[in-house]
């Protein structure tokens, strides 16, 4: 028998644009929910179910081309992380086995002369497409915009939770960083030891997280007490959870919390996921929000810029690539 639920359920009905109705209230949710385990489902998020549903499909066909295929288009080749990546390429949890997980990379489409794809900024790169699927680029870049705009939103609603004007942290959205990750896990194998995971513990490393997930489940959150729940699919939600980005803004006032994905109980099939990240602009800056220092004490993280905070992290599990992550900044 499915279980109940362990992690909150926020109904954005009524509270998706600025000033709607709901929002105070969805923000008093978001507060409660980010100062324990920092995730939370969403319903009602105004994302169409059809465009999810297509994003699935999309999912199973670009993973399940022939290898040859995702190979010449494989991340390594990409100086901006994007294409596919191989079973066992990542190891989320130093502690344990790589990751029983191959994904697909893209991002946002910005264009030839933005400043951040001329300065080499990893994460305004090149998207790598496979002629097999010529839909995919459309497709990918139309899930994105809708993730991106429910993101903003869900920005909107952190500034309200943190009694800041609702659009306080607009200005940081600028040129947004955005990466979609399109995953599948394949079942774990007999006899697999207790090491294995599709995705190792880990905390996310950006702003924001909206995942979709298919029903088999497999996801399993950390909560504040140090137990691990199932954050169970829900038809028609998707899972949020905040990144490390999130406890550097807020002076460790909203959590991180880890997070890990065993494909255990899907019955021999494959699992597909696909999380989307949002990042605001890489040069913004990313210093504790009024309220958050108490007086006369130190903040308990150094200010950085967005993009500086993702170079540190992707140094962590991807070292060796990391050389190429970004230059420095572009002169103003
Ligand atoms: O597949 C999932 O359910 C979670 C994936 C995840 O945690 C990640 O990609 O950061
Ligand atoms: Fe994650």
């Amino acid at each position: 028998m499915p279980t109940a639920p362990q992690l909150p359920i926020l109904d954005l009905h009524d509270a998706l644009t600025p000033g709607a109705p709901r929002s105070a209230e969805v923000a008093r949710q978001f507060r409660a929910a980010a100062q324990d385990s920092g995730f939370f489902y969403v319903r009602r998020h105004g994302v169409p179910e059809a465009l999810i549903a297509q994003q699935f499909t999309l999912a199973e066909q670009l993973l399940t081309l022939p290898p040859a295929v995702r190979e010449a288009l494989s991340i390594r080749h990409s100086p901006s992380s994007r294409g596919f990546e191989a079973l066992g390429a990542q190891t989320l949890d130093a502690n344990a086995h790589p990751d029983l997980k191959e994904s697909f990379y893209c991002g946002l489409a910005y264009p030839e002369e933005h400043p951040y794809v001329r300065a080499g900024y990893q994460t305004y790169g090149h998207n790598q497409w496979p002629a097999q699927l010529p839909d995919a680029p459309t497709q990918c870049e139309a899930y994105m915009q809708a993730m991106l705009a429910l993101s903003r939103r869900l920005m909107q609603l952190m500034a309200l939770s943190l009694d800041l004007p609702e659009n306080y942290f607009d200005a940081a959205d600028g040129s947004p960083m955005v990466t979609l990750r399109l995953v599948r896990y394949p079942p774990h194998p007999p006899g697999a030891d207790e090491h294995t995971f599709g995705a190792g513990a880990h905390t996310d490393w950006g702003a924001l997280t909206l995942l979709a997930q298919d029903h088999h489940g497999g996801l399993e959150v950390c909560t504040p007490s140090g137990d691990w729940v199932d954050a169970t699919p829900l038809p028609g939600t998707l899972v949020v959870n905040l990144g490390d980005m999130i406890p550097r803004w807020t002076n460790g006032c909203y959590h991180s919390n880890p997070h890990r994905v065993r494909n255990r109980h899907s019955g021999g099939a494959a699992r597909y996921s696909i999380p989307f990240f949002y990042e605001p602009d890489y040069l913004a800056p990313i210093t504790p929000v009024p309220g958050t220092v108490a007086p006369g004490t130190p903040p308990l993280f150094e200010p950085c810029t967005a993009g500086e905070h993702l170079r540190q992290m992707y140094l962590k599990t991807y070292a060796p690539q990391a050389k190429t992550w970004a230059p420095t900044a572009p002169s103003p």
